[in-house]
C-alpha cells in the first residue's frame, strides 16, 4: 500500500470516533415507565423466565442474534502471532462483516491464554451468552485441539473461520475456476502453499470434493511435505506424499493449482512460468498475496487468478462464507456446524457465480460487465443474492441432517438484512 493508503485505512479505524462498531439500543428508554420494563423491577421477569427455562434466553435477549469473534491474535491474517490486542481491528471487522451482510450481532473477544487448554477454558465458561461462535486468527496445530474441544463442550455452534470459511469459499471458487480452464479437479495436479489452519481444511474439502491426494503437494516452512520427513505433526502427515520434490520450485513444475495460504510473496514470475497451461492461481494471503496479481498475469497471460483482496477481480475470502453460514446456523438455532452444512454452502455459491451479476453489485465495483468467466469465478460479497442463497441451503441443510432444533424458517428466503426477524 501506498503511505497515502495506510494513513486513509489508520483514518479510517480512528475517526470520527474509534473503531468500526457500536451497540444501539431496540426498544425505547425515554420513559420511567420504559426503564421499569428494561432494567428493575420489569427485567426480572425475563431473568425468572429463563431460570426456568433456558431456551427462553432466545426469548428474552439478543442470544440468538449474537455470534462471538474470539481469538488469541496468534495467526492475524498473515501477520503472524502478534497477539491478542493486536488483532482486535481484524475481529472488529469480522463482526461489521457480519452486521452489514447478515444482520448477525457480534462481540469480539481478544483472550491472552497461555495454552490451548487455558484458552478453551475461558470460552467453554461464557459460551452460554452467545449463539454462536466463530474462531478467528489462530493458529495451526493449536487451532485443531481448541475448535474440537469447543465443539464438544459447547451447545451452541463453533466455527474456526480460517478453516471452515475459507475451506468453502475456496472449494467454490475452485470448482467453478477448474471447469472454465476446462480442467477436472479429479486430475487436477495441486501445489498449496501452507500446511496449517486455512490450509489443511482447504485441501481436506477439496479432496472430498474429488481431488487426489496423490496429486496434492503441501509444502511448509521446510518445504515439501513428503513421505519420512521428521518432525511432521499428524495434521500435515496425513497430506505427506511420497515424492523426490523438496521446494516450491520443485513442485509448481507442471502444476495445474497453486493454492497459497502462507505469507506473501513467497512465488515469484519464474514459479508462474513453470506451471501447466491455464493455470488457477489462488494467492489467498492477506493482506500481500504470495504473488501480485500483475506480476502474475505479467508471467502468465493465461492464468485464472483470485485473491484474497477486495482491490482485485476473483476475492476468494471467508468472507463470503462465515456472515452467511451463522446466519442459516442461527435461524434453526443448529447445535454445529457439520459438514453437510459446508457442502450446501460450497453450492450455493459455486451456482450463484453462474448466474448475470446484478445492477448494484456492477455500480459497487464501478464495472460495466461482470459475468461467469475468468475474471469472474465467485460472487463479490456485496451481492445480496448470497443472503438469499447460502443461508437458506445451510438452514435447509442442517434440518435434513438433524442438527436443527427449529424447523426451516418461514420467513426464508432472506431478501435483505432487514428480514432477518421475520414478520
Ligand atoms: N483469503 C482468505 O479467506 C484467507 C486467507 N488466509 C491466509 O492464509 C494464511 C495462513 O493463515 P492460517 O492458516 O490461519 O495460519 P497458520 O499460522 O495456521 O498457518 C500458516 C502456514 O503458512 C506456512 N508458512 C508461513 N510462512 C511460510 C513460508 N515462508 N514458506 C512456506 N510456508 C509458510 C506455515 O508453515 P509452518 O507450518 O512451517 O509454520 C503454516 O503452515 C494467512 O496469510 C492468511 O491471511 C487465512 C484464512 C482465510
Ligand atoms: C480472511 C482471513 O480470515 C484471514 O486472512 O485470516
Ligand atoms: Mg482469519
Amino acid at each position: 500500500m501506498t503511505d497515502a493508503k495506510k494513513q486513509a485505512a489508520l483514518d479510517y479505524h480512528a475517526k470520527p470516533i474509534p473503531g468500526k462498531l457500536s451497540v444501539e439500543l431496540t426498544k425505547p428508554t425515554a420513559t420511567a415507565r420504559d426503564l421499569s420494563l428494561a432494567y428493575s423491577p420489569g427485567v426480572a421477569e425475563p431473568v425468572r423466565e429463563i431460570a426456568r427455562d433456558p431456551e427462553n434466553a432466545y426469548r428474552y435477549t439478543g442470544k440468538g442474534n449474537l455470534v462471538a469473534v474470539i481469538s488469541d491474535g496468534s495467526a492475524i491474517l498473515g501477520l503472524g502471532n502478534l497477539g491478542p490486542l493486536a488483532s482486535k481491528p481484524v475481529m472488529e471487522g469480522k463482526g461489521v462483516l457480519f452486521k452489514c451482510f447478515a444482520g448477525i450481532n457480534s462481540v469480539d473477544v481478544e483472550v491472552n491464554a497461555e495454552s490451548p487448554q487455558a484458552f478453551i477454558d475461558t470460552v467453554a465458561r461464557i459460551a452460554d451468552t452467545w449463539g454462536g461462535i466463530n474462531l478467528e486468527d489462530i493458529k495451526a496445530p493449536e487451532c485443531f485441539e481448541i475448535e474440537q474441544a469447543l465443539i464438544e463442550q459447547c451447545s451452541i455452534p463453533v466455527f474456526h473461520d480460517d478453516q471452515h470459511g475459507t475451506a468453502i469459499v475456496t472449494a467454490a471458487g475452485m470448482l467453478n475456476a477448474l471447469e472454465i480452464a476446462g480442467k477436472r479437479l479429479e486430475e487436477a495436479k495441486i501445489v498449496c502453499l501452507g500446511a496449517g489452519a486455512a490450509a489443511i481444511a482447504c485441501m481436506k474439502l477439496l479432496v472430498s470434493c474429488g481431488a487426489r491426494s496423490e496429486n496434492l503437494i503441501m509444502l511448509d516452512r521446510r518445504g515439501v511435505i513428503h513421505a519420512g520427513r521428521e518432525g511432521l505433526n499428524p495434521y500435515k502427515a496425513v497430506f505427506a506424499v511420497d515424492t523426490d520434490k523438496r521446494t516450491l520450485d520443485d513442485a509448481i513444475e507442471g502444476a495445474d493449482v497453486f493454492i497459497g495460504l502462507s505469507g506473501p510473496n513467497l512465488m515469484t514470475a519464474e514459479h508462474m512460468r513453470k506451471m501447466a497451461p491455464n493455470p488457477i492461481v489462488f494467492a489467498c494471503t492477506n493482506p500481500d498475496p504470495e504473488i501480485h496479481p500483475d506480476v502474475a498475469r505479467e508471467a502468465r497471460p493465461d492464468v485464472i487468478m483470485a485473491t484474497g483482496r477486495s482491490d482485485y477481480p476473483n476475492q476468494v475470502n471467508n468472507v463470503l462464507g462465515f456472515p452467511f453460514i451463522f446466519r442459516g446456523a442461527l435461524d434453526v438455532r443448529a447445535t454445529r456446524i457439520n459438514e453437510e452444512m459446508k457442502v450446501a454452502a460450497v453450492h450455493a455459491l459455486k451456482d450463484l457465480a453462474r448466474e448475470p451479476v446484478p445492477q448494484a453489485v456492477l455500480d459497487a465495483y464501478e464495472r460495466d460487465h461482470m459475468a461467469f468467466g475468468p475474471e469472474y469465478i465467485i460472487p463479490t460479497p456485496v451481492d445480496v443474492r448470497l443472503l438469499e442463497r447460502i443461508p437458506a441451503a445451510v438452514a435447509q441443510a442442517a434440518v435434513d441432517s438433524g442438527v436443527a432444533r427449529r424447523p426451516y424458517p418461514a420467513h426464508y428466503p432472506l431478501k435483505t438484512v432487514d428480514d432477518v426477524y421475520g414478520g
